[in-house]
Formats: C-alpha cells, sequence, structure tokens
C-alpha cells in the first residue's frame, strides 16, 4: 500500500557498535521483501529502525516520499502507519481473540459495529472464521501467530513487517501460512518486509531478496536473479552453500591455489572481459558444480566425506579435500561419511581481488531499486 526509501542509513548504538551502515534501498507500493543475513547482520535493526523503535544516526527513512526519521525530524512510532509480528506472538491471554483483533481499532476510536464487521473479515481471511470467541490459549501455535496477523492487517496498515514471524511454527504448517501470506499480502496489495533466517522461505515468497552482512546490503535482487548472479562469493555462499576457492582466473581457466584443480575458462561465469591478464580471486563452486564419483579402494587421492545426508532429488555430500571443507551433491548413489571419492569441478563463478569497476557488473551494481513492475501494471497505473 506504500512506498518505502532508505537513503544512506546508519544506525550506531550507545556502546559505538555501527549496526547499519550506508543502507540505500527503495521499496515499490505492494512488493513483498524478504531480508536475509547471517546473524548480527542487522536484519532486525533494519526493520526496527522503519518502525520507529531505533533512531537512525544519519540519513532518511521515508514512507510513500514523507521522512519518518530524518535528521530533523522523527515521526512516532505509532503514528508511522505500520502493523508488525513477531516470532513470539504477543496476544493478551485475558482477553478473547476478537478482542485481541480489534484492539488497535478500538485505540483508535472506532465504533463496536464496525469493529465487529472488520474483526469477522480479518479472521476470514487468516482463515481463523468464527474463532474470535476463543481464549488464545484455545488456539494451536500457528492459529495464535494467525491471530498475531489479523491484528497487525487490521488497521489496514501502510507497510507489514514481519520478524520472524513464521520461524516457531513446524512443518507443514508453516509452508502453508507461508503460502497463505504471499496470497494475502498481494490480495491486499501490502507492502511487506520480511525477516527470515530460512533462505528457502525468502526466496519462495519474496519478490526481492535483500542480503545484508556486518550492516551493508551486499545486494538485492529477484529470486532468481541473486541465485543465478550472486554479488559476491560471501553471497554464493550464504545463499547457495557455495565453496569459495582462492586462485587465479587467467585465458586457460582457474587454477586453486594448493588443489590439484583447473576449471577451463569456458566453464567459469565472470564479468570480466576474455583477454584479461592472470587475475588473482575466488571461484565460488556450488553444490551443482562439484562432481563425486566412487573410488576404489586401492586408488589414492580424492576427498574425505565427512557427511553425507540424504535427499530427495540430490544427496548432500560434506568433503575434506586437501585441508579445505566442500559441500558437493550426488544423485543415484551415496557415500558413507569416511569413504574416499574422487572429485571433479565443473564450473564456478569468479569473483577478483577487491571492487570490480562497475562497467564490468552492469546487473548486480543497480540493485537497491526496485525492478520495473511488469507490463500490465505499468499499463493499469499508467491509464
Ligand atoms: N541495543 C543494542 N546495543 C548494541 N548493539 C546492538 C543492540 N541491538 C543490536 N545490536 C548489535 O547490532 C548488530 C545487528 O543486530 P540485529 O539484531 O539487527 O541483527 P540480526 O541480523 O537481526 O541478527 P539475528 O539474525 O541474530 O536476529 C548485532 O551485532 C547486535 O549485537
Amino acid at each position: 500500500m506504500s512506498t518505502v526509501n532508505f537513503d544512506s542509513v546508519d544506525v550506531t548504538f550507545a556502546d559505538g557498535h555501527q549496526a547499519l551502515r550506508s543502507v540505500s534501498l527503495d521499496i515499490a507500493d505492494g512488493e513483498f521483501i524478504a531480508l536475509v543475513g547471517p546473524s548480527g547482520s542487522g536484519k532486525t535493526t533494519l526493520l526496527r529502525s522503519l518502525a520507529g523503535f531505533i533512531s537512525p544516526s544519519a540519513g532518511t527513512i521515508s514512507i510513500d516520499g514523507a521522512p519518518v526519521s530524518a535528521p530533523e525530524s522523527l515521526v512516532a512510532v505509532e503514528h508511522r502507519g505500520l502493523g508488525m509480528v513477531f516470532q513470539q506472538h504477543a496476544l493478551w491471554p485475558h482477553m478473547k481473540v476478537g478482542e485481541n483483533i480489534a484492539y488497535p481499532l478500538k485505540l483508535a476510536g472506532v465504533r463496536r459495529p464496525r469493529r465487529e464487521r472488520r474483526v469477522a473479515e480479518v479472521l476470514d481471511l487468516v482463515g481463523l472464521a468464527g474463532m474470535g470467541g476463543r481464549r488464545p490459549d484455545q488456539l494451536s501455535g500457528g492459529q495464535r501467530q494467525r491471530v498475531a496477523l489479523a491484528r497487525a492487517i487490521i488497521h489496514q496498515p501502510r507497510v507489514l513487517l514481519l520478524d520472524e514471524a513464521l520461524s516457531a511454527l513446524d512443518e507443514p504448517l508453516r509452508a502453508t501460512l507461508r503460502s497463505q501470506l504471499q496470497s494475502m499480502a498481494k490480495d491486499l496489495g501490502l507492502t511487506v518486509l520480511h525477516v527470515t533466517h530460512d533462505r528457502s522461505e525468502a526466496l519462495a515468497i519474496a519478490d526481492r531478496i535483500v542480503v545484508l552482512d556486518q550492516g551493508r546490503i551486499l545486494q538485492a535482487g529477484r529470486p532468481a536473479e541473486v541465485v543465478a548472479q550472486p554479488a559476491t562469493g560471501f553471497v554464493a555462499q550464504f545463499l547457495n552453500d557455495a565453496t569459495l576457492l582462492n586462485g587465479v582466473l587467467d585465458s586457460h581457466g582457474f587454477h586453486a591455489d594448493g588443489l590439484p584443480l583447473m576449471v577451463p575458462r569456458r566453464n567459469v561465469s565472470t564479468d570480466l572481459p576474455e583477454g584479461e591478464p592472470s587475475v588473482p580471486g575466488q571461484l565460488a563452486v556450488t553444490p551443482n558444480h562439484v562432481v563425486l564419483s566412487p573410488v576404489g579402494p586401492e586408488e589414492t587421492g580424492g576427498a574425505d566425506v565427512v557427511s553425507s545426508l540424504y535427499g530427495r532429488h540430490a544427496h548432500t555430500v560434506e568433503l575434506h579435500w586437501s585441508g579445505r571443507r566442500m559441500r558437493g551433491e550426488t544423485a543415484g548413489w551415496q557415500p558413507a561419511p569416511g569413504d574416499l571419492v574422487g572429485v571433479d569441478v565443473i564450473g564456478g563463478l569468479f569473483f577478483p581481488e577487491g571492487p570490480l569497476p562497475p562497467m564490468h557488473r552492469p546487473h548486480r551494481s543497480e540493485s537497491s531499486r526496485p525492478p520495473a513492475p511488469p507490463r500490465s501494471a505499468r499499463t493499469a497505473s499508467g491509464g
């Protein structure tokens, strides 16, 4: 229902810790954003800054073009028009479900008949029709989380903020709520910021993924984009379980330091032009780039299998190879921990040491802006 803009936002806590560093991000009206990153990367700080619980030390946060956090002005939490759901569904235990959900409307002075109508509507929307008379302790964990969601959307928020809102739920309920949340957000045209530890959930549910590390945005892009074109080796490692190998890329291919490995140039994905002299950097090798083969008892070399996990489509195998940990996949056969296996690396994404000149990476540098709307949406808003 609204646009959100972060413009060069810094957050430094009282103890001097800088949790956000020059964060700039434009979120389109009705966009579903998933914020991912390792623990301590600043996801919750970003969300809480937008909510108004944390004041940035520099930069501006705007909703619908109007600053809500700026050096000279700060809009109070309750006047930002946001809906929030956290991991722990903080429902008032002494209030019935309907009263819990209606509370924001009661605070806003909405009269009882209208409140009751709206409660019935949102209960229906979250799949809890008719449950308004129950107490929270008569509900399951998933139902309580739906109540929290209903309460967050009853006052038609401008932006919905979700902080690990599904994390306490077990599968398959979590998967169900995930898809309901996505379709509800689209039906209502909600702008959503969803913090999650779950990479698959982020990729499945969001229009755009924002990857944070150490308070900086490393990449923001559509799910297929961040998976196929990670901006840095770290993003490839975080989203795709890639192994990062140090080495040098030349006209023949990538030569890994300290490993009997050369990946031919044609199988190395890079923004560097052909004919560049030897360039030091890292090759991000995803598990599907690692081909494993059984090794006979009389053979030597290869890698030790550290763990081997069954998968429906492919088994995930952790390896120890010449002093490095690496992850690969097998299909059709599954090695056991302690086995020796042959390793072939058939490709990877190359990241040169140091920053690349922008002309070498056009699709990776403009990712903090929302993608253009699809043709149908442009026609609708234009006409
Ligand atoms: N009030 C505070 N004072 C000082 N440092 C803080 C404060 N709140 C958070 N931090 C620090 O700021 C950094 C970012 O914290 P934040 O909670 O945003 O990370 P996160 O990405 O949400 O982590 P997690 O995934 O573990 O929830 C962390 O290093 C954290 O320790």
